[in-house]
């Protein structure tokens, strides 16, 4: 026994004494070279290859990481012993993930992979211009080096492909907003998002059955049109432009779009942006399939400063409030032009991601300059307009349960006749008929009585105008009188003055 520990301390100090002498005798390039080659060498030798995939990638977040990330949560959720569960504020989905260092093994065609989740902790004296995480997280991919192609031609399209759907599926919506003012967050994304959960859907949306029909069709085709175009040479996005006066639904349509095609929504505050290069960087942090919104569009951008139609600059600082100054706009910081929010929608730039709908909306489409409304621009140009008969049947059967048939003829007769007159929205409409939803009787009398109110009123304000506007052209027509007469006078005079002047070039 003696001897073994002999043997083993003398075994024991040859090593030490071997690595002192490779530290002497060797400058640190050339163990760092050695270390190298033995690497190469036994990677040779090794019939696995790896490869990392990193949460960061470089500043930008990695779409990758968190494809491979909720890809991996669903069979992670069967077959791992050690899980970390999360739950994203407000969401009422559980997102299982692998635990710090674990392993997952996957098949692909045939192929078995074995994913790793790598966690380490960040040097602090990293040097980086924003904040970053203290956590470095990412997946290494072993995989048989008779399978890497195989691998990288379409296992990772895969992954990415069935994250995208299961994000769509499984997932809460994101509506995403720019209110951190351009700040970025620790992961480099300039939006904040939240769980969206807006209920509203083209069921619950009270309008013309045959617009809504036509709207319909219309996303569908864009969702499904990826090959018209490519074949167009177009670029996969589309724009709306909903107008109308408030309450009439346009923020509902918005969130019934997203529910029906199942995307993500971007709610751009353009008051929180300062400049064209800023909008571009949050353009380009915006995903696919996602619908891209700038509401009260015509209160986000002063129209009054305009300097020219091809360039328009438009103070931003006044519309916050007079913080900012940003007299003139013109290229100040604090500016941002209608070339660059065109250029955000239909420029080069519009295309870096696919398969997205811009949307505008504006109680005001008077004020929006024509650049904006232009064809090509704002492919659909849809009104929401006040409450009609086909959409208050729809209010009445969402709210009410009531159906055409279940109302009394004369009642509805009557509905029919005053709706249009009381130019009520859907908004003023739907809160009676919740008021009275107890008592369905009781909610459609007050509805018609609340209508025949407005239509009253409406006619009233209507002949009232028509008056004013009459007493108008009383007052001004013997005036108008006069000009003409004073007009024709010094045209007299002018045209005497003019002969007068003739005269004197025939004289000269
Ligand atoms: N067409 C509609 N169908 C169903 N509900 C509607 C409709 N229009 C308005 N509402 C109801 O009124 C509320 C306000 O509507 P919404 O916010 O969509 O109007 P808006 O047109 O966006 O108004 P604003 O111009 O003020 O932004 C909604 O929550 C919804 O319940
Ligand atoms: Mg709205």
């Amino acid at each position: 026994m003696k001897e073994y520990w002999t043997s083993l301390a003398s075994l024991l100090g040859v090593l030490a004494f071997c690595q002192t002498l490779l530290q002497v005798v060797f400058p640190p390039e050339l163990r760092f070279a050695t270390f190298k080659l033995l690497n190469r060498i036994s990677n040779w030798f090794s019939s696995y290859c790896y490869f990392d995939i990193t949460e960061i990638d470089g500043v930008n977040t990695n779409e990758l990481y968190n494809a491979v990330q909720l890809y991996l949560s669903s069979s992670v959720s069967i077959t791992g012993s050690r899980l970390s569960l999360t739950r994203a504020l407000n969401s009422s989905a559980i997102t299982f993930g692998l635990s710090n260092n674990d392993c997952i093994v996957d098949a692909y065609k045939g192929v078995t992979v074995i994913w790793e989740h790598i966690v380490t902790q960040r040097q602090s004296q990293t040097f980086s211009w924003r904040p970053l995480p203290e956590e470095k997280r990412g997946f290494t991919l072993r995989i048989k080096k008779r399978d890497k192609k195989l691998i990288l031609d379409s296992y990772l399209d895969y992954i990415m492909e069935k994250a995208n759907e299961m994000r769509r599926k499984n997932q809460d919506r994101l509506l995403y907003t720019n209110s951190r003012g351009g700040s970025l967050d620790s992961r480099g994304h300039p939006w904040e998002s939240v769980p969206f959960k807006h209920p509203s859907t083209f069921e619950t949306l009270a309008m013309d059955p045959v617009k809504k029909d036509e709207i319909l069709k219309d996303l569908v085709d864009f969702a499904n049109g990826q090959g018209f175009y490519q074949k167009t040479g177009r670029a996969w996005k589309r724009g709306y432009l909903l107008y109308g006066p408030p309450g009439t639904g346009k923020s509902s349509m918005i969130a019934a779009m997203a529910n029906y095609l199942g995307y993500d929504i971007y709610d751009l505050e353009l008051t929180e942006v300062h400049t064209n290069s800023e909008l571009r960087k949050l353009l380009m942090k915006t995903s696919s399939k996602s619908i891209i919104v700038i509401e009260d569009i015509d209160c986000s951008l002063n129209l009054t400063n305009r300097k020219n139609s091809s360039n328009t600059y438009y103070d931003v600082g006044e519309m916050r409030g007079g913080c900012v100054s940003g007299e003139d706009g013109a290229g100040g910081n604090n500016t941002i032009t209608l070339s660059g929010l065109l250029n955000f929608t239909d420029g080069l730039w519009s295309c870096c991601g696919s398969e997205r709908i811009f949307v505008f909306t504006t109680n005001h489409i008077e004020k929006l300059d024509p650049a904006l409304l232009r064809s090509g621009r704002m492919d659909m140009h849809i009104y929401m307009s006040y409450c009609s008969f086909p959409a208050l049947k729809i209010l009445l059967k969402n709210y009410l349960g009531i159906d055409e048939g279940d109302l009394d003829c004369a009642v509805l007769k009557e509905l029919e006749d005053v709706v249009d007159k009381a130019e009520m929205t859907p908004a003023d409409v739907s809160e009676l008929l919740i008021k009275n939803r107890r008592d369905k009787e009781k909610a459609a009398r007050e509805l018609l009585e609340a209508l025949k109110v407005m239509a009253e009123r409406r006619a009233k304000n209507a002949e009232d105008m028509e008056e004013e506007e009459q007493e108008k052209r009383a007052l001004e027509s013997p005036k108008q009188g006069c000009e003409f007469q004073e007009e024709e006078e010094s045209c007299k005079e002018g045209k005497g003055d003019d002969e007068k002047d003739d005269n004197s070039t025939i004289e000269k």
